[in-house]
């Protein structure tokens, strides 16, 4: 008692004066962690709503804070100094130590400027003939699959880890699609066992002695074999050479002041995490969203056809033609975004916008999901209207009330290849198929995951055109 009571002595009270729903005395809103998943997935989008801009929530001696109002969110997001990533984010250390999406201050900015080259436009370009290739496995396989009802993650997952491979350790071959599934696997494992222990923190006790420590060791050593069996592969055939900035092993290599062999390593690491479920989540949901809408699907394969028309591979040239089609994938981001909150541990105190002081030491979340629904933001925003990233209408709202790729300087470095990558994937699929709903918008039910998901994954048809 005398603890808690301590605790909550320092526990700055002006933290209190931030709505926080009911909880028990002393220990607060701690026992929502044994409510299941469903429950919290729904509890939390609504509070989202009900305590709009901001609520809180105090576990045990520590206090969370959600903000929601898109210039509290700015203040956040749009800094550097005097925060870093939170807890929530302790797997991605365990996984790829000090790497670009966890590490800060001066190492973070000078590493970020130097892999910034990496996705800088002009080498952006010369992905395009990459993605295309890696595309036309995938369209392989669907043909295969034709007429049936197809879970599109298993495909898109599969194409997006070769692009990303591709990307990182330029073209190698040693590696087996038997590894890359091993490692698939390996990696949602991983994940899954991450988010228990995020979501039930009172494992971390016991975990030693648990057996999922051991699948989980299983797991982790799976991966490792197969990110140093690629590195050396890649640095056989392509390291010799001069710096190639579209491999990005070889922009790491060149500048051994900044990356040691374990710092290139993490980053090798964080960009696969970072990368890779991401894009293939995004992906999933905006084929759900084009077999729901068949009216935006024939406008945008009739604005496919008309700039490159039904066979020709599209270049990042083609794309500046395509205005619904970049319309139609924000709106995707906006209802669907991967990943689904950010978050930051204050390390000095900060007044938010809307008139709260939260002191140093609190925990932040910034909900994207929840700011890019909310109807204060966006009026009846559970409607699909690509119309709402009409220019006329994108200058009306806070630049912060769409950030699924979060905004400021830790924004997603790879934000224009990842887009890229949705565009190219998106023509070349519509060039080959018609695609009709299996999951129906209306019934899915989503579910807590590291990436945004559904209850029994998004399934579709495709049908040839
Ligand atoms: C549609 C796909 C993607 C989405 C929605 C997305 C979203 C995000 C978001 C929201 C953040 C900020 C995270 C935070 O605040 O903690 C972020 C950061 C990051 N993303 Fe992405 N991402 C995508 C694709 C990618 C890809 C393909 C890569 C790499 C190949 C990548 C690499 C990174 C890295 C390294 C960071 C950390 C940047 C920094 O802190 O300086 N992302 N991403």
């Amino acid at each position: 008692f005398t603890y808690f009571k301590k605790c909550e002595k320092r526990d700055i009270k002006e933290l209190y004066e931030i709505p926080c729903p009911n909880g028990l005395p002393l220990i607060g809103n701690i026992t929502e962690i044994f409510k299941n998943t469903d429950d919290l997935w729904n509890i939390s989008r609504r509070r989202a709503v009900d305590y709009y801009p901001i609520y809180r929530l105090k576990m045990l001696n520590e206090n969370v804070v959600f903000l929601l109002n898109p210039e509290d969110c700015k203040m956040i997001l749009g800094g550097t100094e005097g925060l870093i990533k939170g807890p929530y984010y302790d797997s991605f250390r365990k996984l790829s130590g000090n790497g670009l999406v966890v590490n800060h201050g001066e190492s973070w900015r000078k590493r970020r400027k130097l892999l910034t080259k990496h996705f800088h436009f002009s080498t952006l370009s010369n992905y395009v003939d990459m993605f295309n290739r890696e595309i036309n496995h995938l369209i392989e396989a669907l043909q295969k699959n034709m007429d049936q009802c197809v879970d599109v993650a298993f495909y898109v997952r599969n194409m997006t880890f070769n692009i990303i491979n591709d990307t990182l350790f330029g073209n190698i071959s040693a590696i087996t699609s038997k590894e890359s599934r091993e490692y698939l696997e390996s990696m949602a494992t991983v994940t899954e066992v991450s988010l228990l222990k995020a979501l039930k923190p009172h494992l971390n006790v016991l975990w030693p002695f648990l057996k999922l420590k051991k699948v989980e060791d299983d797991a982790l050593k799976k991966m490792d074999g197969y990110i140093s069996k690629a590195i050396e592969e890649s640095c056989g055939k392509h390291c010799q050479n001069e710096i190639d900035i579209s491999n990005m092993l070889s922009l790491l290599r060149s500048a051994p002041l900044l990356f040691d062999s374990t710092a290139i390593r993490n980053e090798i690491d964080t960009f696969i995490f970072a990368g890779q479920d991401t894009t293939s989540t995004s992906l999933s949901f905006i084929l759900m969203v084009l077999a729901n809408y068949p009216k935006h699907q024939e406008t945008l394969f009739k604005e496919i056809s008309n700039v490159i028309g039904d066979r020709r591979t599209p270049t990042s040239v083609d794309f500046t033609s395509m205005e619904f089609l970049d319309r139609f994938i924000k709106e995707c981001l906006r209802l669907y975004p991967p990943f689904i909150m950010s978050q930051r541990l204050l390390l000095k105190e900060l007044i938010t916008t809307t008139g709260y002081r939260l002191p140093a030491g609190t925990i932040v979340f910034v909900s994207i999901f929840d700011i890019q629904r909310n109807p204060n933001l966006y009026p009846d925003p559970e409607v699909f209207d690509p119309d709402r990233f009409l220019m006329e209408n994108v200058v009306k709202r806070h630049p912060f009330t769409y950030i699924p790729f979060s905004a400021g300087p830790r924004n997603c470095i790879a934000q224009k290849y990842a887009i890229l990558t949705i565009k190219t994937s998106i023509c070349r699929i519509l060039q080959n198929f018609q695609i009709e709903p299996v999951t129906m918008i209306d019934n899915i039910e989503f579910c807590i995951d590291a990436m945004l998901q559904v209850k029994n994954g998004i399934k579709v048809k495709f049908r040839k055109r």
